[in-house]
């Protein structure tokens, strides 16, 4: 199924450059550098010939923990993680193929977020890893990705995965992401008024495929990313005196106690001893977090949405979905569930103690956020066919392709 929809899919890129007769295996390399971790996507592709064209035949993939922004005060250890993840890229690809296998690396929110010379001290350390390097390392090969073209190239890989791009663009799927530090939500509107009601331009972004241009409902929320949502919650984005203050919540289990870390920064948390623990003021304290920030685009019952990252995550942890499999979800089996965690908290702490706090944000975000109905149905994936539901397919395929995502 990956291969056919590849196959098209370079069957109508006329600018994929095709080695003259021999068929050849080549390799493209995309970090993925997001607020909690830093991954790498090795991608083997299969050229056959002139007249046939490529099809993806592999994806490697491997993940560390934390994100480069933790490193934010020690920018070599973002070269250090880099170093080794490109071991994989090492045994994956032959040793011959190294030279002209490019690498590329994007940044995401974690980088967004930080001030900029600390940015720039990290990925100068990427440079220096990836030019000391034995692959190819195009320009512009270490960057910061903007939101909107985090938002696109999710929906690219997404629907290309799903084979939707071709031919049958109108049933192309949305997609909800939700990252750490930011969360995107992209779809092909099929009426005008959701285009020309959007509160800013860049609401809308366009690129060009098959010889026509797409136009894209595209947001990226940046702080509204699950582990943000847990600061501004907890009242400590931004805050001062982390060594002594202690940050409440009644999304957190009574008597739970503990230090937590986010971009860098360690915090004090604990639950509200002095008032009830619950969903009730859970929601409360979460709704904040979303309440005039989130747009309601029109036509959201009208596409099926992909929903992964932390949606699946969570999903997974709250025992809704099977690890493996995914599975669809209406939006109202979050709230349930949330419900349930947040109520149960303080006679059985739940395993996770942030669970009833990530629920309760993942249920507003979907519902008093984008505005879903209960009743709208999400598909929770981790994979598409074997390959990770994320943008970095869509970011590789826009090196080679040049979509001119605007
Ligand atoms: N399966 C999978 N999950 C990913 C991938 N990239 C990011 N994620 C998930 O995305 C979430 C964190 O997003 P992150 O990139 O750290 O935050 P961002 O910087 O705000 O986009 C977690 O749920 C990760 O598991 C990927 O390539 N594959």
């Amino acid at each position: 199924q990956v291969q056919t929809s590849l196959l098209e899919w370079c069957n109508v890129l006329p600018s994929l450059s095709r080695p003259a007769n021999h068929s050849r295996i080549f390799y493209s390399v995309m970090f993925d550098a997001g607020s909690t971790g830093t991954r790498i996507h090795v991608y083997t592709f299969i050229q056959s010939g002139t007249e046939e064209l490529p099809v993806l035949d592999n994806e490697m993939f491997h993940s560390v923990k934390p994100g480069l922004s933790a490193y934010a005060d020690y920018p070599q250890m973002a070269g250090k993680t880099v170093r080794m993840l490109l071991r994989v890229a090492k045994k994956t690809v032959p040793r011959l193929e190294w030279k002209r296998t490019p690498l590329v690396l994007r940044a995401t929110a974690g980088l967004r977020l930080l001030a900029a010379e600390k940015a720039q001290a990290l990925l100068e350390q990427v440079q220096h890893v990836f030019d000391d390097s034995p692959f190819l390392v195009p320009d512009n090969s270490v960057s910061i990705m903007n939101g909107t073209n985090e938002g696109v190239l999710a929906w690219i890989s997404l629907n290309f995965l799903t084979g939707n791009l071709q031919g049958r663009p109108r049933n192309a799927v949305g997609i909800l992401d939700l990252g750490g530090g930011s969360t995107q939500i992209t779809f092909l509107p099929k009426l005008r008024k959701t285009i020309e009601s959007v509160p800013l331009p860049d609401y809308v972004a366009r690129f060009d495929l098959f010889n026509s241009t797409f136009e894209l409902y595209t947001h990226s929320y940046l702080g509204s990313g699950l582990m943000a949502a847990r600061l501004v919650t907890l009242g400590a984005l931004g805050a001062e005196g982390l060594e002594w203050r202690v940050f409440k919540s009644s999304c957190l289990p009574k008597k739970f106690r503990d230090e937590w870390s986010f971009g860098g920064l360690t915090y004090q948390v604990s639950g509200d001893p002095d008032s009830h623990a619950g969903y009730k003021l859970c929601y409360q304290e979460v709704l904040k977090v979303v309440k005039g920030i989130i747009h309601q685009p029109h036509e959201l019952d009208d596409s099926v949405f992909f929903a992964f990252s932390y949606y699946f995550d969570r999903a997974v942890d709250a025992g809704l979905i099977d690890r493996v499999q995914g599975g669809e979800l209406q939006v109202r089996d979050f709230k349930k569930r949330a419900k349930e965690v947040c109520n149960k908290m303080t006679k059985h702490p739940p395993v996770s103690p942030f669970l009833c706090m990530d629920m309760t944000y993942i249920s507003c975000l979907l519902k008093d956020g984008f505005g879903f109905k209960d009743s709208t149905v999400l598909q929770l994936s981790k994979k598409v066919h074997n390959v990770e539901a994320s943008w970095a397919l869509g970011a590789i395929l826009d090196h080679f392709h040049h979509l001119k995502i605007r």
